[in-house]
């Protein structure tokens, strides 16, 4: 049989997800949002800043370097927000952590718009849908014990 008949039809299903992540970045409550500028099926959903990781990149560099490049700012990442989340049609592998800012002011050098959500506004905005399980988990984090 020729060779290119044993490929899988779909190729791009049966690929490795891509590995990208997400900055939730708190300052007190709050916790910093950003609406995608692009491409046009995504602009106008939120996310948080962040992408793919590069070959040969932790994921805490490729988040420093995504928040130097779309924000401005220096961060620390901190833990996990949540496991996890499969999305873009099972292209990619989202993976969401808490951070801090260490310097300068977030300026929206890529996205369309941030803001800064407490945790009752999380659901003020359309998120990309992939990011609803983080969500949760974000506001669940943040119920001060009684
Ligand atoms: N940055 C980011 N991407 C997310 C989130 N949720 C989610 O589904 N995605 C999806 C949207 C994109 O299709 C995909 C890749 O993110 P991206 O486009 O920001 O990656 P990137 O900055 O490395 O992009 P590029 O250089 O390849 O253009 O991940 C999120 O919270 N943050």
């Amino acid at each position: 049989m020729p060779a290119d008949r044993l490929r899988p039809v779909n190729a791009a299903s049966t690929a490795e997800p891509r590995v990208v992540v997400g900055a939730a970045i708190r300052a007190g409550r709050e916790i910093l949002a950003a609406a995608r500028a692009y491409p046009p099926e995504l602009a106008g959903l939120w996310e948080f800043p962040g992408g793919k990781v590069e070959p040969g990149e932790t994921e805490a560099e490729a988040l420093r370097r995504e928040c130097r490049e779309e924000l401005g700012v220096e961060i620390a990442v901190g833990p996990r927000a949540c496991g996890d989340l499969l999305t873009g049609g099972g292209r990619f592998l989202l993976r969401i952590y808490f951070a801090t800012l260490e310097g300068g002011e977030p300026r929206a050098k890529e996205h369309a718009e941030l803001r800064w959500l407490a945790p009752e506004a999380l659901d003020s905005v359309p998120w990309l849908p992939g990011n609803r399980p983080a969500v949760e988990a974000i506001r669940e984090s943040s119920v001060e014990p009684r």
